[in-house]
């Protein structure tokens, strides 16, 4: 009896000194979740990181926003485009889109890869029938006219690129409604190149900013006024100041326009990776060949256009293309390209410290750039 009564003594008071025990750990932690020395410890962990951020901010200015792998090709259109099927006898929608970036060969890439028999291009050239309302609320009866002729069942890949598309908020969205298996390419090149053949380009056009942009007779005067006040507006409103910037401040897209990731993320809340060909101007330029072999492989389709068939232009320097099945030469015109070659080298030429600003701009983009694509394109090879 006494044995028993003992044992469950002790067994109290085991149990009594875990219970305390346990109490104790539990209550510590929850007062020091609660005490300001724990808070004030955390807070300078927080600000030793703020400080890291600062120091960083005050040597790139922004951050940019990081990109959610998982979210790529997730996000459901809300848009909805009705094709109305009596249309598809003589014509088929666009199964491949081309979205930019302006200025980087996008004609080239159409030029050259128009010469296979089954890349049908759309009739007339650039539609900017996706971002423009107006021609988007008309549908598919007024899209339709680009492809007339091509039918819906004929294995054709049916293209149709406007470099706007890059950057229009819409786009993605309404390319998912028209079709959610959509191919998409992008033409990326160095965004500083790209700034200074924008440069040339708009005031030769009808853009609304033509006449801005024309009144400065150098690159570099654009870049001194300019780029102050787009880091000070990224500043204040983060990367949403990107966003649709023809619609509230078209001058500055000569940047912002080569900042691709910001583009491409936005594309990739819509798309999966896969459905997205990247490529390069430069290569474009310099090895067509390579891009014609990346291009066919991506869409399937027979490898028609060879390393063979491409051939420098000695008096352009150019490459140029004979078409594979009749091996007639074709070169594309240089009037409206290459402008860049032409020039008085000192309308674009930079200043150390211009070319310096200008990369410090453009390099927190490209690293995020890197993060997705990875070290592909040449002007990213020495950040990535
Ligand atoms: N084969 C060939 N022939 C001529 N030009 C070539 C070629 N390949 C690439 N490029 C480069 O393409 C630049 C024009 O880019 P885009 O065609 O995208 O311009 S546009 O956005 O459609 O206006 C153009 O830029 P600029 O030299 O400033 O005109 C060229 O650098």
């Amino acid at each position: 009896m006494e044995r028993i009564y003992l044992k469950g003594l002790f067994v109290c008071f085991v149990q009594f000194v875990l219970f305390g025990a346990l109490y104790w750990h539990f209550t510590e932690r929850i007062e020091e979740s609660f005490s300001f020395e724990y808070y004030s410890k955390r807070s300078n962990k927080e600000e030793s990181k703020t400080e890291k951020f600062l120091e960083k901010e005050d040597e790139l200015w922004i951050e940019p926003t990081p990109y959610n792998s998982k979210k790529w090709g997730k996000t459901q259109s809300h848009e909805n485009f009705n094709y109305n099927e009596a249309y598809f006898s003589n014509s088929a929608p666009p199964n491949f889109i081309g979205a930019g970036a302006k200025k980087c060969g996008t004609g080239a890439f159409k030029f050259f890869m128009g010469h296979h028999q089954h890349f049908k291009q759309a009739r007339g050239g650039e539609a900017h029938f996706i971002y423009d309302d107006s021609k988007w609320a008309l549908g598919w009866p007024y899209y339709q006219k680009y492809f007339k002729g091509y039918g819906p069942n004929d294995g054709n890949v049916i293209f149709e690129g406007t470099p706007r598309y890059m950057v229009e908020n819409l786009v993605p969205e309404r390319v998912k409604a028209m079709n959610p298996l959509m191919k998409i390419v992008f033409v990326f090149c160095d965004p500083i190149k790209r700034l200074k053949s924008d440069f040339m380009h708009v005031p030769l056009t009808k853009e609304p900013h033509n006449r801005i942009i024309g009144a400065y007779s150098k690159v570099g005067d654009i870049i001194d006024s300019a780029l102050p006040d787009i880091k000070s507006k990224l500043k204040l409103h983060g990367e949403d100041y990107i966003t649709d910037i023809y619609r509230h401040d078209i001058a500055h897209s000569l940047f912002t326009n080569s900042i691709y990731v910001h583009h491409l993320k936005h594309w990739l809340e819509y798309f999966p990776k896969n459905q997205i060909l990247i490529l390069e101007g430069e290569e474009i330029l310099k090895s067509p060949q390579k891009m014609a072999k990346k291009t066919q492989k991506f869409l399937n389709l027979e490898e028609e256009i060879k390393d063979e068939h491409f051939f420098i232009n000695k008096t352009s320097g150019y490459y140029c293309i004979k078409n594979p099945a009749t091996l007639e030469p074709h070169c594309m015109s240089t009037k409206a390209k290459g402008r860049s070659s032409k020039v008085d080298p000192e309308v674009l030429e930079l200043s150390e410290e211009q070319e310096k600003e200008l990369n410090e701009f453009f390099l927190p983009f490209n690293l995020q750039l890197c993060e997705i694509i990875g070290p592909s394109l040449s002007f990213l090879k020495h950040i990535c």
